[in-house]
């Protein structure tokens, strides 16, 4: 067994572990990193970049399809799913490099790959080493959550790690899960040509606005996407090919493939987490504000902590801890300004305080401001015009804001700023947005905030009549 001895210890290569590794090395301290499986975790191998390939190839074929309204003739694409899949396979290897076992070998980090696990609260064991570091931080990630649902041990299925494997195209595939990976992956499938039928137990899209929300689930239905809401699923049977999905209320739907996508797991088992006194909750890795787990010295980050389980939230947690072990400040983690994005086509984009919870955070102080995107020129000439963004504003800042349409998910860059930074939305209303571009709907927003104040205020007349009859 060797020994080693760091100040750092990373049990995790994904999107969280990789960046505390790069930025703690090229910062002076010694790091170890253990990756049991594949250097770039879950979004590089079998989520953000695989999905949001593969939503490229359905874009394309979408695109093909529906050329008419631009006076092009409509063809009807020549899908070749296999293709399609080698097309995500050589996405991800372009990627792959930044997230290799040599660059990182290269920046100074010792990288074991092996699996860990902890003996007491300092020391790790991964296969034939044994390290003690200072600082520990786990970021396992996390894993498709199985559900209970009878008859599913039976039953042939795909999850986000089986998913880019498959090489022969679903002639009808149904999801289990109206969340982001479900309506994300069924929209891209049904584009490129199978028959698509989504189960969900609650509403599709549900962690998101409900009026954001339908903008895209309209879309999707009218693509002729079958979402079946308020129908948890209750029994899968049948085989390869041939498999139903029985929900609560008798209904049973019939396809030949079957996806799960109903949430994640926190990857907490064989950690001997109990060696190390770090306790668990539902979620995950049980953490403070700033992303301690219940040892001071072990740290949880990404999706493994249970929170917001994105990519730039696993960075975002890398910086929150790197500054409190490579330089002993305080440091915490905020959820406020964080956002996110699902990316079908229309987009839906959130970040801070939904209409809802705004209402009940400012009460009577909020105001709620709607821009729709029919009224963009450069969304007319694209005929992407179904579309809303929706700003949340208490005493002259926003609180939240809220887009579905195109490009949704670059349109909130400037509002996730925004809201880090608390500015107002006299500083949006300043900005000059080139035209025609989609980007300027942000600013259309902060005017349609301030036209009343502006257009139809008896005060701004008064002082306009006044001031022009003086002026020479
Ligand atoms: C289909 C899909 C699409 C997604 N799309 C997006 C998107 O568009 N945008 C976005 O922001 N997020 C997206 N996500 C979420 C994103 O992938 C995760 O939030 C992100 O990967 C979490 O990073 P992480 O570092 O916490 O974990 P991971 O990236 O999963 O990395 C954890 C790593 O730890 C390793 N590991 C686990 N246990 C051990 C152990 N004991 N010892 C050693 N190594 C271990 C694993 O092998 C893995 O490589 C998507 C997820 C899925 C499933
Ligand atoms: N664009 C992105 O950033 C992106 C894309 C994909 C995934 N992700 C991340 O991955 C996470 C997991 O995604 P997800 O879609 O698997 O999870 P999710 O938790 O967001 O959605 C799962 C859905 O499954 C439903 N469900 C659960 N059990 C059911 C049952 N028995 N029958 C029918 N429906 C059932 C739930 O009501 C829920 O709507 C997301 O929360 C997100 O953090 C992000």
């Amino acid at each position: 067994m060797e020994k080693i001895k760091t100040d750092i210890l990373v049990i995790g290569g994904g999107s969280g572990g990789l960046s505390v590794a790069a930025g703690a090395v090229q910062m002076g301290a010694s790091v170890v990193l253990l990756e049991a499986h594949k250097m770039g975790g879950d979004c590089l191998n079998y989520g953000c970049v695989p999905s949001k390939a593969l939503i490229a190839s359905a874009k394309t074929a979408y695109a093909m399809s529906h050329a008419e309204q631009y006076g092009i003739a409509n063809v009807t694409p020549q899908v070749n799913y296999a293709a399609a899949k080698d097309h995500v396979a050589d996405v991800i290897s372009q990627i792959e490099p930044v997230d290799s076992q040599e660059r990182f070998e290269g920046l100074g980090v010792r990288v074991i790959r092996d699996y860990g696990k902890f003996v007491s609260p300092t020391v790790v064991e991964a296969g034939a080493h044994r390290i003690e570091a200072r600082r520990i931080v786990i970021a396992t990630g996390s894993s498709p959550f199985v559900p209970p649902i009878s008859g599913l041990e039976t039953v042939p299925y795909i999850t986000n790690e089986t998913l880019w494997e498959l090489r022969e195209q679903p002639e009808h595939l149904l999801v289990i899960g109206g969340g982001p990976i479900g309506m994300e992956m069924a929209q891209a499938h049904l584009r490129l040509g199978s028959k698509v039928t989504v189960v969900e137990g609650d509403r599709a899209l549900g962690k998101d606005d409900p009026e954001m929300a339908e903008i895209v689930l309209d879309k999707l239905r009218a693509e002729g996407l079958a979402i079946a809401e308020g129908s948890n699923a209750k029994e899968v049977r049948g085989t390869a090919g041939a498999i139903e999905v029985e929900t609560e209320d008798g209904t049973v739907h019939k396809g030949t493939h079957l996806l799960v996508a109903v949430g994640r797991k926190a990857n907490t088992d064989g950690l001997d987490l109990d060696k190390a006194g770090i306790k668990t909750t539902r979620s995950g890795i049980q953490v403070d504000d700033s992303l301690r787990t219940t040892n001071k010295k072990v740290y949880a980050i990404g999706d493994v902590a249970g929170g917001l389980q994105f990519t730039h939230v696993a960075g975002y947690h890398a910086g929150v801890i790197i500054r409190s072990m490579l330089f002993g400040l305080p440091s915490k983690a905020s959820t406020r300004h964080i956002p996110w994005a699902t990316y079908t086509q229309p987009e839906l984009a959130q970040v801070g305080l939904t209409e809802a919870q705004a209402k009940k955070e400012h009460g009577s102080r909020l105001e709620v401001v709607r821009f729709h995107y029919s009224h963009n020129d450069r969304a007319i000439a694209e005929r992407k015009t179904r579309g809303l963004i929706k700003v949340m504003v208490a005493k002259g800042k926003p609180v939240g804001a809220s887009i579905a349409g195109e490009q949704a998910g670059e349109l909130i860059n400037l509002w996730a700023l925004v809201i880090a930074n608390k500015m107002k939305m006299s500083q949006i209303a300043s900005m000059v947005a080139p035209y025609p571009t989609i980007g300027e709907l942000n600013k259309r927003a902060a005017g349609a905030y301030f036209s009343p104040r502006l257009f139809e205020s008896d005060t701004v007349k008064k002082v306009v009549g006044f001031v022009q009859k003086w002026l020479p």
